[in-house]
């Protein structure tokens, strides 16, 4: 089966298209995980189990792995994730000169899907796109504020480089396996990249900690795909899921302790609210 007909099956079985953002901080972990052999990978697990019920897919950024532990405590966490039924993108914003790229391409043996970046051409890209099972998101417009600096440059057609990032994408969706990043704090831009390629999905970051409008990213960000009966599309947090048990006070307890300490059952009980909330408040727009 492709990436985005399993993506369709997991929004329809859990009625969300939320993706939470693995990016597990080292200097943000709690203490009351110090002592764990791979405190990312303890982290991880407990979010996972507080957050599975909403999430469409799990999101980890491979900034926060990248050294022996980590890489660790990433494959950890993917086998928990699948074991759950939630597919794997892994935020890696790959893209190299063919030999490289099909070393970087390898990782899609593991994860289900992988963000690339088109700045080096379709050549460079062609080792993900091959892999015709897994989905590739090509980074189009993103969301931070300096996203405009070369992607907004004005090309001599008079189109932005965005717009050709996009239309560009399309052609190399040869095997129905490519989506676009485009963040939620464009969303003029969003809703201009939809009208542009009206099936690819988005995933679509910046809400959340970054302040995006989740309205546009759902009304923009998803895909009417044939078959499948949801429109298929990703609005991602990571901070302001993950990180939510950190405004939760020492000593308020959430629910069941389920032999854990409960102090710790808030903290992750936190993100498993904010995981639900979110998919509320996107699916008030779906
Ligand atoms: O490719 C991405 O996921 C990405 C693209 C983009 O334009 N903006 C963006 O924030 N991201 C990633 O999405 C996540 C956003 O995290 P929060 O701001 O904490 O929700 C981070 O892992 C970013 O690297």
């Amino acid at each position: 089966m492709s990436f985005f007909d399993d993506l369709a099956a997991r929004i329809d079985a859990v009625d969300s298209v939320v993706s939470v953002g693995l990016d597990a901080d080292p200097d943000r972990i709690p203490s009351f995980l110090d002592d764990r052999d791979l405190p990312r990978w303890a982290f991880n697990r407990r979010i996972i189990d507080a957050t599975h019920e909403h999430a469409a897919c799990y999101k980890p950024n491979a900034a926060f792995y990248e050294d022996a532990d980590g890489w660790r405590a990433l494959r950890e966490t993917v086998a928990y994730a699948h074991g759950k039924g939630v597919p794997v993108l892994l935020d890696a914003k790959r893209g190299d000169i063919g030999n490289t790229a099909r070393q970087y391409a390898r990782v899609l043996d593991e994860v289900d899907a992988i963000t690339v970046n088109p700045y080096m051409g379709g050549d460079s890209l062609q080792p993900f796109l091959s892999e015709t099972d897994a989905g590739v998101f090509v980074l189009c417009r993103t969301s931070n504020p300096g996203g405009a600096d070369l992607q907004d440059l004005e090309l001599a057609t008079g189109e932005p480089l965005y717009e050709r990032v996009a239309a560009l994408a399309d052609t190399w969706n040869e095997h129905g396996n490519v989506g676009l990043v485009v963040g939620a704090t464009a969303p003029e831009e969003l809703e201009t990249v939809r009208e542009i390629v009206p099936e690819l999905p988005f995933l679509v970051p910046g809400v959340g900690a970054q302040g995006g409008d989740a309205e546009a990213a759902v009304a923009y960000g998803l895909a009417e795909r044939e078959g499948p009966s949801v429109d298929v599309g990703l609005v991602n947090s990571s901070r302001g899921i993950i990180f939510a048990g950190e405004d939760v006070g020492r000593n308020t307890v959430s629910g069941p302790s389920g032999g854990h300490d409960p102090d710790e059952d808030a903290y992750f009980g936190a993100a498993g609210d904010a995981a639900e909330r979110l998919k509320k408040r996107l699916n008030q727009h779906r």
